[in-house]
């Protein structure tokens, strides 16, 4: 009894005892241990007392009752500051969203100015071959956490393929290039010790165990298993108002609802992991963030890397110029009443209502060049590790929250459902000093950016001249780069017909696809195509090794090359075949796998060229 007693003085503050007020808690207050009495107190002070309001009796649900706290534990020790820290940020800014504050109040926005590449000139090869270089001086962060609510897939977004002439899933690629980039960094600097670039997943509860799965199942995609380390992001509290309520679940009334707090954890999770400093350790210089759709992305990574180790900068963003409403961050630079400045991203949602308060009536609209003026941020970051390093050990890995609840009505008094705090990565370098060198390069979105995102009637809908960002689009937009490649190469490459699948008009160019281990930069594609080669549209190469050269080959069909690194292929003549078709479907037969439903078509295989060189040696394919 004594020490129910104790509990309740405890409570007491100034002479009032505040478990009093809350009923049900002070019936089970015989059942709490210490700590759990200490988040109690913690609680009802942030005034959170309705947790509590239809708690059984003591000796019924107990052990749902020690659930509940196991959670509000997890919860206080997953945040900065704990979950009273938590509750208060978000009163905070949800009392701004309500008075609907500005939360760039006091900047006026302008376009920056940033290095802007152009695919296969000599400044772009250039910086290719310093980023080759640098990459053994690279790790790389796969932010995965997200349920990938827009596109409505029901397994994980890095196990879809990113084309489906190969079946190659997205981290099966992002592997590859990582792997053929600590090849070919280590072969230029003929490196004794070949390095292992490390790799960090970074999965939420939503993706870790199905993450882990794909890449136990496929022996880590021939990366060593302790190269990959995956972080696991924790989720954060529901709110239910403006008073920073929070939510319960409304099949629970002991469990708290939560939900994602957005890709501006990995900084933390990082932090916390102590990884930084091993790298640093290990002579380490580069962090290079992505995110998990995107087939493109390693077509522009060695140049974006060349840029920030040329222009030594500390954060490099990469942009692609952006439709004006397409949903993608517009980099921004900001300049401050009082003088001060900075270049970052402004979230879709945002740039609009940024730019009409600041004098542009049109809002986000496209400029003479039937784009928006601002680059269009692709969220694929690279940090420089010792300056992030510092500033991590100042911030501890925090970023600067929102919220983003969807209001009843205009009286913003109540939401339709439940909302949270969220961060975002590209955020990082807001908490900055002024001396930090910020950049970001600018590529052509045909070359650097082809995410999944929209499920087929959402892109369906995306107004005409927009990018789809969706599974259709993001598979001909591989092919359409490789052609245009290849293209520059000097490959006569047959021009694209158009299609439409799932509703959506796309270019349908010859289906080029190739394992970086081919070909990782440009010059790499130049050393492997002779001259005289030419690709009809309805044709498809698949590419499978290292050591593969074209000289005055004819393709009009199907062509496969299987190789072994050791195994040296030229490749020349004529190869005339059926080859593979395009056959639309309707994303609404459920009888077919999701993964084509998604795109709208499946590949009629009808006839094909299938070369296999498993022997070391040199061979001709006539
Ligand atoms: O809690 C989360 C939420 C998301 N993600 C991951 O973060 C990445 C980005 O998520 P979304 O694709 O949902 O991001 P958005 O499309 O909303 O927007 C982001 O990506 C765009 C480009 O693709 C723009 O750059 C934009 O500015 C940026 O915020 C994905 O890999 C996703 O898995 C997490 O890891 N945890």
């Amino acid at each position: 009894m004594s020490s129910v007693l104790e509990k309740l003085s405890e409570l007491s503050i100034g002479g009032h005892n505040w478990v009093s007020d809350v009923p049900n808690l002070q019936k089970n207050l015989r059942i709490l241990t210490q700590d759990q009495i200490d988040l109690a107190k913690m609680l009802l002070h942030e005034g959170q007392s309705h947790l509590f309001a239809n708690w059984a009796e003591q000796g019924v649900e107990d052990e749902k009752k020690t659930c509940f706290f196991n959670q509000v534990s997890r919860l206080n020790a997953n945040y900065p500051g704990g979950l009273a820290a938590y509750i208060q940020k978000a009163r905070q800014l949800l009392t701004d969203s309500k008075a609907g504050k500005n939360p760039f109040e006091g900047f006026t926005p302008s376009v920056p100015s940033g290095e802007v590449l152009t695919f296969g000139d000599d400044n772009f090869i250039m910086f290719e071959e310093v980023g080759v270089k640098e990459a053994r001086k690279a790790a790389f962060v796969l932010v995965a956490g997200g349920l990938g609510e827009r596109l409505g897939y029901n397994g994980i977004k890095v196990a879809l393929p990113s084309e489906t002439t190969t079946g190659t899933c997205f981290l099966q690629n992002y592997i590859a290039c990582i792997l053929a980039l600590q090849e070919a960094s280590c072969k230029l600097l003929e490196d004794k010790y070949p390095v292992e670039i490390p790799f960090v997943i970074m999965t939420s509860d939503d993706t870790h165990t199905p993450t882990l799965k794909l890449l136990e199942s496929n022996s880590f995609f021939g990366m060593k298993p302790g190269q990959v380390k995956l972080l696991k992001q924790e989720k954060v509290a529901c709110l239910d108002d403006n008073d920073a309520r929070i939510a319960l679940d409304p099949n629970d009334k002991y469990m708290i609802q939560t939900k994602p707090h957005g890709h501006g954890d990995v900084h933390s999770l990082l932090y916390n992991s102590g990884l930084l400093n091993i790298w640093h350790d290990a002579g380490l210089r580069w962090v290079l963030f992505f995110q998990d759709t995107n087939g493109l992305l390693f077509k522009a990574i060695p140049a974006s890397l060349g840029v920030s180790a040329t222009k030594g900068y500390h954060v490099n963003s990469l942009a692609v110029p952006r439709k004006a409403k397409e949903a993608i961050g517009g980099i921004t630079k900001l300049t401050h009443a009082d003088g001060r400045t900075m270049v970052i991203n402004v979230e879709y949602n945002q740039l609009d209502p940024l730019l009409r308060e600041t004098g542009h009536s049109d809002g986000d609209s496209n400029c003479e060049t039937g784009y928006s003026p601002f680059p269009g941020n692709i969220n694929q970051l690279i940090l420089e590790l010792g300056p992030y390093i510092k500033e991590l050990n100042r911030t501890h890995g925090a970023i600067a929250e929102f919220v983003n609840p969807k209001y009843k009505d205009s009286s913003k008094t109540s939401f339709k459902s439940s909302t949270r705090l969220e961060c975002m990565m590209q955020d990082y370098p807001k908490t900055l000093p002024p001396t930090a060198r910020v950049g970001f390069t600018v590529m052509d979105a045909w070359l650097a950016y082809a995410p999944v995102k929209n499920n087929p009637e959402d892109a369906a809908k995306v107004p005409k001249g927009n990018p789809y960002h969706s599974a259709t689009s993001g598979e001909m937009a591989i092919y359409r780069a490789n052609s245009l490649i290849l293209r520059k190469a000097g490959v006569q490459i047959a021009d694209p017909t158009t299609a439409v699948f799932n509703g959506q008009e796309v270019e349908v160019w010859p289906r080029i696809t190739w394992k970086p281990k081919w070909a990782l930069i440009f010059s790499d594609v130049k050393k492997k195509v002779k001259k005289g080669c030419s690709v009809s549209q309805r044709s498809t190469l698949v590419i499978n090794g290292e050591n593969i050269y074209f000289e005055g080959l004819s393709l009009d069909g199907t062509l496969l090359i299987n190789a072994v690194s050791e195994a040296e292929v030229q490749v020349t003549g004529s190869v005339k075949n059926k080859g593979w078709a395009f056959k639309p479907i309707d994303y609404k037969d459920y009888s077919l796998p999701e993964e084509n439903r998604i795109r709208g078509f499946v590949i009629e295989k009808l006839e094909q060229l299938e070369k296999n060189y498993s022997e070391p040696g040199q061979f001709s394919l006539q």
